[in-house]
């Protein structure tokens, strides 16, 4: 079922006690403090948290765009932590999809050329009907020769989402996908997520400071001080608005209360 962790299947993405600690030893910061969590396929998480509490740290480590201090991260079926760096963005072009809140497109290329340059990058000729199939999903198929300074910013998310999708990677990482997008169309991209986890079974993991899009999820985590203290499975807006202000007061109580959630700590 959609939604559910299924302790049955593989995970997708698995930390085991990761720790990133950052600076030296007079200025260290513990930016994630033993982390362990299970994300299976086809489901959508959102990582809320307090600015400081790991949000970015977490998404790097996992989609193994930094390395943990200490831990490790296996990506579907993949223990990152061996891989030398071009392996390791090999795997990352070919497994793995990304999303951020400034989309990220080359102004020069068309549509077409920005969603078919992970394809180009990893050295596959991309498949036409593979292409034409995105785009559809997306809603840009009528935009093909169009290029991004010509869309609207919703617009621009959906040739970043065709263009995370194209490779159909095992995951796709969103950094706040929809923070630089007025309400309705972040509604918009959020639901095109959601279509792709819940048709396609994509894996989506994505970091947010906003309970509407955390809202989408199946499931939302928090993070307070590099830790998990806490999750909400098939989060409304006010359960997560209502977490998300108890958390600062209440993060102690979230770790006893909550120790059944799946979330392994
Ligand atoms: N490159 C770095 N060098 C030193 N400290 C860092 C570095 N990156 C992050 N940190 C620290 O690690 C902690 C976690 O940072 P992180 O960016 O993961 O938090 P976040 O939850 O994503 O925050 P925000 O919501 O503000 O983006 C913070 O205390 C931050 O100052």
């Amino acid at each position: 079922m959609i939604g559910t962790q299924d302790p049955q299947s593989d995970p997708v993405v698995r930390l085991a006690a990761v720790t990133k600690l950052y600076g030296g030893a007079k200025n260290r910061v513990t930016a994630l403090d033993n982390v362990s969590i299970d994300l299976h396929r086809g489901t959508f998480t959102a990582v809320m948290g307090p600015s400081g509490s790991g949000k970015s740290t977490f998404l790097h480590c996992a989609a193994g765009l930094d390395k943990p201090t200490s831990g490790t991260v296996h990506l579907d079926g993949v223990d990152l932590g061996p891989l030398k760096e071009r392996p390791l963005t090999r795997f990352r072009r070919e497994r793995i999809g990304f999303i951020f809140q400034a989309f990220n497109l080359m102004p020069s290329l068309t549509v077409v050329d920005n969603v078919t340059l992970p394809l180009r990058l990893a050295g596959t000729r991309p498949k036409k009907a593979q292409v034409n199939e995105v785009l559809e999903q997306v809603g840009l198929s009528g935009k093909r020769g169009a290029r991004p300074g010509e869309l609207s910013g919703g617009q621009q998310q959906r040739v970043a989402i065709a263009r995370a999708l194209v490779t159909r990677p095992a995951v796709i990482f969103g950094d706040e996908p929809t923070g630089a997008l007025d309400t309705r169309t972040a509604a918009d991209v959020l639901a095109l997520l959601r279509q792709a986890v819940v048709v396609a079974g994509q894996t989506i993991v994505m970091v947010t400071h906003d309970p509407v899009a955390a809202s989408h999820a199946d499931r939302v985590v928090f993070l307070a001080d590099g830790r998990f203290v806490g999750t909400l499975e098939r989060p409304t807006v006010e359960q997560v608005t209502d977490h998300m202000t108890r958390m600062g007061s209440w993060s102690d109580r979230f770790a006893t209360n909550e120790a059944e959630d799946g979330v392994r700590r």
